[in-house]
């Protein structure tokens, strides 16, 4: 306490004593009693120095809302010193006990091990201790910590509900590869990143598109995604399956397997592909259960021969219904037999017969015409989750404004309502593959429900999809004095509009200066991570400990124990850029015979899953491979555990 009995003054230094980034093994999570969010406890660093996180006040000022996080909301902001436009996305810390919230401390770590064109940089982390704005008259402070991230004008699902903006085909294409290109460096890197969906989908002015939100991301054991198997096949460790927000949750997840691959992502792929065409998400299950009827009915309820181990999961009733797939119905009049044949091995309802990110790039689909855009050209309008909300009161307005149309014999009935009742519309002439994609007017209130884990962990939150106002317009009205907590001559924080002391990219000018990929110099490029011996995907890489072997058997499935068929061993066929024009093959994937071979001789309700095997001939300690202690933890079992690793990954792995 204070000398006046006020609450003492926390030092200006008080959070240099932390360390953000780093939790060595499962910290005890606590629930804040009064937002009734989950916590870690921050652990306090030896030595008293700042690590990386600077004041919020001294270096940025914030500005307009540009989304809704779970744990905090997201902003557009300025770098004081270079004018840079900057996205603030704001983690608030639980004033009594100085707790963190874990998926914020999960993403962080996450995100600073990443280096990749196509997923979102963290530049840096800073805190703010200004004093409280909802109690002005305390001397408590105001206590949040800023993930300061590059501006991105746009994010995929707000330019899939813009009006103005209609995608080309050769757009699609060109966003397709870069979602997978990402992908496929975030799954060598050995991570899951379990929330694909389109808000998750940013993108610069430029046209690059970037992965963004890597909250419920999570290391995964065992191999990386090969041409055979999707990712984390074969470790036996077992994962949450409350993941991914549950529109876009992969059939696997929905029936409740704990043992899931990084083809969850794919699957996530797959639903933000078709929603291009639909411009809304396609697979939208009222509730979990819900969820899996959805999807069947769209799929198909899969056979035994479709998916084996469907019959051993949790949720295996669900596959007792008998829907029959509508997928060509409903997505054949956007597609060419071979856009959907792309489509139909995204959504592979059997994980193991999805595309992995590494062979979708490779789909004949790609190189016919039209091929993908150079650079996708969006207008210079920002397009974000915030301003759905906007939309859907522009696309209202323009629906009551719409004279209604005559009945037949070309006279108005006095009792005809001026608003038009049905929003529905016929699709305009589908063309196939080179036409634009023209969808149905759409139910754009449609907002996917939030990710299960976070419904478990978090408060559930109203969703916000915009400020308040049109972003472009009508600038807000002045805030009393003596509320600014941000900039230091104490001009309110709301007169940031009225362009008096708006730096120079405050007028929306699109560059953004503070882009690495605008701003490049190679002298501070870091080097792409390692992918290291044990990512085995065989792509173009000449280097031979990156290719793997035809008897390699850690690529032998435990989850498929009698698979001792000589023919998984042939090369890996593959698809030809050359012949765009060739039949599919649709045994493309697997490409070396039935996947499911030998299952018929299974009889236990699920396959056991042995330690991962390693050959002899392998290098042993070149694999950074985790065992599991009888405690449930994991431990290096390399033979040389102070060799230095290619992703220190052990401190984010266990927390769920
Ligand atoms: N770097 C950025 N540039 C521009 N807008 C951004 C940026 N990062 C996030 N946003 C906007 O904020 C929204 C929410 O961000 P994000 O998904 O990272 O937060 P979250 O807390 O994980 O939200 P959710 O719980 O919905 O997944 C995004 O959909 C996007 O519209």
């Amino acid at each position: 306490m204070g000398d006046n009995g006020s609450p003492a003054v926390p030092s200006k230094t008080e959070f240099n004593k932390y360390k953000i980034g780093k939790v060595k093994s499962t910290p005890s999570i606590q629930r804040d009693a009064k937002t009734n969010l989950t916590y870690i406890k921050l652990r306090k660093r030896s030595s008293e120095k700042v690590y990386g996180c600077t004041i919020f006040q001294d270096h940025y000022r914030e500005d307009e809302k540009l989304g809704q996080g779970t744990f905090g909301e997201v902003y557009k902001g300025i770098h004081l010193e270079t004018q840079r436009q900057v996205a603030m996305k704001k983690i608030i810390v639980s004033v009594e006990k100085d707790l963190f919230p874990i998926t914020a401390q999960r993403e962080i770590t996450i995100l600073k091990r990443l280096n990749h064109k196509n997923i979102i940089k963290l530049i840096e982390m800073v805190y703010d201790h200004s004093p409280d704005p909802t109690n002005s008259a305390s001397t408590n402070l105001h206590k949040a910590f800023y993930m300061i991230l590059p501006y991105m004008v746009a994010d995929l699902s707000g330019v899939l509900h813009n009006p103005r903006i209609n995608l080309e085909m050769c757009d699609i294409k060109n966003m397709m590869l870069q979602i997978l290109e990402g992908l496929n460096y975030i799954h060598c890197a050995k991570f899951m990143h379990r929330d694909i969906k389109t808000a998750n989908i940013l993108i610069d002015h430029n046209g690059v598109l970037k992965l963004a939100d890597f909250g419920l991301a999570r290391l995964y054991y065992g191999c990386p995604p090969n041409l055979k198997y999707p990712g984390g096949a074969g470790s036996g460790a077992k994962y949450t399956s409350v993941v991914v927000t549950r529109w876009y949750r992969a059939p696997e997840l929905v029936l409740g397997d704990k043992q899931y691959t990084t083809a969850v992502d794919i699957w996530g792929v797959g639903c933000v592909f078709a929603e291009c065409f639909e411009k809304k998400p396609i697979l939208q299950g009222k509730t979990d259960i819900d969820q899996g009827h959805v999807i069947f009915k769209l799929l198909g309820t899969p056979t035994k021969e479709d998916w084996v181990m469907a019959r051993h999961l949790p949720g295996a009733e669900l596959t007792t219904t008998n829907y029959k797939s509508t997928i060509k119905e409903r997505f054949g009049k956007y597609l060419t037999e071979t856009g959907l044949d792309f489509l139909k091995q995204l959504l592979a309802l059997d994980p193991y017969k999805r595309l992995t990110a590494m062979s979708a790039k490779h789909h004949p689909w790609f190189t016919q015409e039209p091929l993908p855009s150079e650079r996708i050209r969006l207008p210079s309008e920002e397009s974000h989750e915030a301003d759905i909300k906007r939309y859907k009161e522009e696309m209202h307005q323009s629906l009551s404004q719409r004279v209604p149309t005559a009945p037949r014999g070309h006279t108005v009935e006095k009792s005809e309502s001026p608003v038009v009742k049905s929003r529905m519309a016929m699709p305009r002439g589908p063309k196939k593959d080179d036409a634009i994609p023209i969808a149905p007017l759409r139910d754009i209130s449609a907002k996917p429900p939030p990710s299960k884990l976070r419904d478990l962990h978090q408060n559930p939150r109203p969703y916000h999809p915009n400020n308040g106002y049109p972003k472009t317009v009508v600038p807000p009205p002045v805030a009393p004095a003596g509320v600014n907590r941000y900039v230091a001559n104490n001009t309110p924080r709301t007169n940031r509009f009225n362009g008096s002391n708006a730096g120079p990219n405050s007028n929306r000018n699109p560059v953004n200066r503070f882009h690495p990929e605008t701003n490049f110099n190679p002298k501070y490029v870091k080097a792409p991570l390692p992918l290291g011996p044990q990512s085995r995907y065989q792509g173009n890489s000449t280097d031979s400990r990156y290719k793997s072997s035809p008897n390699d058997s850690r690529y032998l499935n435990p989850r498929y124990p009698n698979k001792s068929d000589a023919s998984l061993n042939k090369p890996v066929q593959k698809y030809s850029r050359q012949e765009p024009n060739t039949p599919i093959n649709r045994n493309y994937n697997p490409p070396n015979g039935p996947r499911n071979a030998g299952f018929e001789h299974y009889q236990d309700s699920r396959p056991p899953h042995p330690q991962f095997p390693i050959s002899s001939s392998q290098n042993q300690h070149q694999i950074n491979k985790p065992v599991e202690k009888k405690n449930g933890s994991f431990k290096d079992e390399r033979t040389n555990p102070d060799e230095p690793k290619e992703f220190d990954n052990g401190d984010i792995a266990d927390l769920y």
